[in-house]
């Protein structure tokens, strides 16, 4: 090793025992450690735990006889990457350097991925400073580092996924993965692969093993958005996987532990879904440990001005972003009844940043529903005053007000499958007047 490692284009320290090599691992920085299980001083296993311990970055890799395989398998269950069965081939050894390079060079894309998104989506920050706001800010801090599951609720865009995600980054899984999944916006046939992960072949359509959201979040946070529409089936399971710590891949039977905190939301009342037995009274019962209330962005209008002015800042991503928004735009933004909430709002500042690229934001750059609800009505009446987009937009929000943000309800009326309304939802606003 000491000769043939540095020829394959590594740099190797070679330690005569275990407590030399954890000294070595005390004072520099190692991609990967090969340790040999039997050693006089402290064995390989307890070198591996000592390892994880001061440097987590470290993979391990045990050299081990024929004899000794099942102390291998136990190192792995200990954090080791591999174990290699001596005599080993120097081409073994290059392949599986090789693979630890290869997972060394993903983990630091996906931080540089990572850093970039936050950069993009700016530290999520939740804006708003109205006792309502002030209260949410204050559960939120005192639960997140509790682990307890929290369900929170509120209507349609007013930041459900916001608070989740702040939770998550003010308690100590904050460095693990924050996973959210959207319950309502997949067809029932997937929705227990997509959680739970599936065997290659489980069913039709199976063709590589896929490793569930939950899974992806071991350690960290999964976000069950629109927890109310989950299917009764997978309610069932849902609640045994939270009693059980448990979950089980579609097409497999031996269950796999995962330690993953669950945040739920809805826009749902589940104590009247409990009533109609459309949802199951043990799972709320189990998701309701701690509840966050957020109110209606029409119950806290003074929150708007900020919030459109923070959003205006989100979207410039620093151009011209203190412009500002004119006085005759905000007088609009709070006259406004805003059944979309803080997601209508964030529709509507993109719509005015693409009409208004610097600067600031004026009345005429909102959407003419802006102009009053009496001059939206008239444009109805008169083609050509209104896009298509707009009328559609109308017609979405004229249906989430009469059904109070119900979502589900909405779709039905309108005509239109739940995941259509999301997307129509989150589409980007478009230009009133193309060219
Ligand atoms: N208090 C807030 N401060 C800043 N931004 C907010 C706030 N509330 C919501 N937003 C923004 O509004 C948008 C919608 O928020 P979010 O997706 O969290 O809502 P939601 O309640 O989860 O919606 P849905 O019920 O449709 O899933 C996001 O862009 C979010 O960043």
């Amino acid at each position: 090793m000491k000769l043939e490692l540095p020829r394959l284009g590594h740099r190797a320290t070679v330690c005569p025992d275990g407590l030399t090599a954890v000294a070595a691992l005390e004072k520099n920085t190692y991609d990967c450690i090969i340790v040999d299980l039997d050693m006089p001083g402290l064995d390989g296993i307890g070198v591996i735990a000592k390892c994880k311990e001061t440097s987590p970055g470290t993979e391990a890799v045990v050299l081990t006889g024929k004899s000794s395989l099942d102390t291998a398998i136990a190192a792995l269950r200990h954090g080791a990457f591999d174990y290699l069965t001596k005599p080993c081939r120097l081409i073994e050894i290059e392949a599986l350097l090789k693979r630890v390079t290869e997972k060394k060079l993903l983990e630091q894309k996906f931080r540089a991925l990572e850093h970039q998104v936050r950069r993009l989506e700016g530290a999520p920050r939740l804006i708003g400073n109205t006792p309502s706001m002030q209260k949410v800010r204050m559960l939120i801090e005192r639960v997140a580092p509790t682990g307890s599951t929290v369900l929170i609720l509120g209507e349609t865009g007013t930041g459900k996924e916001l608070v989740a995600r702040s939770l998550h980054d003010h308690s100590n899984r904050a460095h693990m993965p924050f996973v959210a999944i959207n319950c309502g916006a997949l067809p029932e046939t997937l929705i227990e692969s997509e959680l739970f992960g599936h065997r290659k072949g489980a069913f039709t359509g199976a063709d590589d093993h896929r490793v569930g959201l939950f899974e992806v979040a071991h350690g960290g946070t999964i976000f069950l958005d629109e927890i109310g529409e989950l299917p009764k089936a997978m309610q069932a399971k849902l609640l045994r996987v939270l009693e059980s710590g448990e979950i089980r891949r579609v097409g497999e039977n031996k269950p796999v532990m995962v330690d993953v905190r669950v945040v739920c939301a809805t826009h749902r009342n589940l104590p009247e879904m409990v009533a109609s037995e459309d949802f199951r009274e043990d799972l709320m019962y189990r998701i309701n440990t701690f509840e966050i209330m957020l109110p209606a962005l029409r119950e806290r209008i003074e929150d708007v001005p900020e919030l459109a002015r923070h959003l205006l800042v989100r979207h410039r991503r620093g151009k011209d972003a203190d412009a500002g928004i004119a006085e005759d735009a905000i007088i609009a933004l709070c006259s406004h009844v805003w059944p979309g909430n803080v997601r209508e709002l964030a529709n509507v500042i993109e719509h005015a940043t693409i009409l208004c690229d610097s600067g600031p934001i004026r009345r005429e750059h909102l959407p003419s529903r802006f102009d009053s609800r009496q001059l939206v009505g008239a444009a109805r009446q008169k083609p050509g005053i209104m896009t298509l987009r707009e009328l559609e937009m109308e017609a979405i929000h004229d249906a989430l007000e009469r059904h109070a943000g119900n979502k589900p309800k909405a779709a039905d009326q309108l005509g239109i499958s739940l995941k259509t309304l999301y997307n129509k939802l989150n589409q980007t606003a478009t230009p009133e007047k193309a060219a």
